[in-house]
């Protein structure tokens, strides 16, 4: 039995916890705020602020973990280092986590160092600054801030009158410590995926079929497995995501993010851990979902294939309101709903557009994957997050 320290215990983290416990291990979850979760249902927990790198040391040191596993990225990776030194298993590797932490970092990485195809970028650390990057890329173009995620602190920029706004918003959004952000090019794509990768011990890197999914705000609204597309990209975002990932190191399951355009696809970035659209798979559309593809690679335990079970969607549950006792209503219909399931996080408060749930829709492998996923969203806007 191994004892595994979760950095991050939302709804992601909730999910590993369940599928390691499944498998017998010990999970100690931790996050900045108690009943987060992953704490649920883990067998211990601990509230700290993770980019406070003295009260990371403290728990690691108290627990003496066999696996640190970043579940966020706002946490002190630059201690990573020293824990791998110290003997400890990051994963999927410090340099990993502590390279996605920051977009600046990773985007260097897979655009200079390995020559990724993305979209144009600049980085600016004033408004001031964010004015002349925008001259270089162009307009539109996507601001956001170099350390957040599910797209707090994002906005596409259209017209000059939209920069102080851009800056300011990026400001309110950033999670870590850091003022910078980073400017891209909008890239005008066809649709975009997430290619769920799984690295091995054993050396053996595993694609899942790829994910489509669509966004607002920046943040994943429904999901959808297979998404349809060429086999040439296929080809070309699983040989960038090999190489993306054996730059970063180490064994678990990424979530690498791609645009596909007229112009080929594009790199945009990744998570050294599961990914929100793949809760796509909790609908069992794979032989192992997401989170458990990732507690395997993380113990070492050989994954020989992953196959494609029934084609799937993911549509979430988003609040609308503030509130410390948030309740649902409309579950009944979801539940009575048939091909479908959902999940509701237990996140003890809400605000607006907090992901609160999920439903998951499903069919045999010769099912309408644009049928399935109007399905999950149809059912999904029957859940209310009442305040
Ligand atoms: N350069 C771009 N051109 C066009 N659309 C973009 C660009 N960058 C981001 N987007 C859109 O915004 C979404 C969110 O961007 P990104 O993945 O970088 O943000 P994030 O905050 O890291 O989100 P998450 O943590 O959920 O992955 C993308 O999936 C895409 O739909
Ligand atoms: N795109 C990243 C992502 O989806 N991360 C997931 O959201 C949680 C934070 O949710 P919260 O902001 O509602 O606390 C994280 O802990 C993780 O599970
Ligand atoms: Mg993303």
């Amino acid at each position: 039995m191994s004892k595994i320290l979760l950095l991050g215990s939302g709804e992601l983290g909730k999910e590993f916890v369940i599928a390691a416990q499944r498998l017998g291990q010990i999970v100690i979850a931790v996050d900045s705020y108690a009943n987060a979760p992953a704490m649920q249902v883990a067998h211990g927990f601990e509230v700290i602020n993770m980019l406070d790198g003295d009260a990371l040391d403290h728990i690691v040191a108290k627990h003496q973990p066999d696996y640190i596993v970043p579940e966020i990225e706002a946490i002190r990776t630059e201690r990573f280092y020293a824990y791998e030194k110290d003997g400890y298993t990051v994963i999927p590797s410090a340099k990993a986590a502590n390279y996605t932490m920051n977009r600046k970092s990773i985007r260097d990485l897979a655009a200079k160092e390995l020559g990724l195809k993305t979209a144009d970028y600049r980085y600016a650390a004033s408004a001031k600054a964010l004015s002349a990057a925008i001259q270089e890329i162009g307009m539109p173009c996507v601001v956001k801030p170099l350390m957040s995620s599910s797209g707090k602190g994002q906005s596409t920029i259209k017209t000059e009158a939209d920069i102080q706004k851009a800056w300011d918003y990026s400001q309110e959004g950033s999670r870590g410590d850091v003022a910078e952000v980073i400017v891209e090019g909008f890239v005008n794509f066809n649709y975009e995926i997430t290619l769920l990768t799984v690295t091995q011990r054993n050396g053996k890197t595993l694609f899942c079929p790829p994910i489509g999914h669509r966004q607002e705000r920046g943040d994943y609204q429904e999901s959808w497995q297979p998404a349809t597309m060429q086999s040439k990209h296929l080809q070309t975002a699983q040989d960038m995501a090999a190489k993306v990932t054996t730059a970063l190191g180490g064994a678990g399951l990424w979530g690498v993010e791609f645009f596909i355009a007229d112009d080929g696809v594009y790199f945009s970035e990744l998570s050294p851990r599961p990914h929100d659209t793949g809760m796509v798979t909790l609908g069992n559309t794979q032989n192992f979902n997401e989170f458990e593809l990732h507690l395997r690679a993380v113990l070492g335990l050989p994954i020989s294939e992953i196959t494609q079970e029934r084609i799937g969607a993911s549509a979430v549950i988003l609040a609308n309101e503030h509130s410390d006792n948030p309740t649902f209503s409309g579950i009944e219909e979801v539940a009575n709903a048939t091909k479908s399931d959902f999940r509701l996080f237990g996140k003890p408060s809400s605000r607006p557009y907090r992901r609160m749930g999920v439903v998951v829709t499903y069919d045999n492998l010769d099912g309408d994957i644009k049928a399935v996923t109007e399905r999950a969203k149809e059912l999904a806007s029957k859940v209310k997050v009442n305040p």
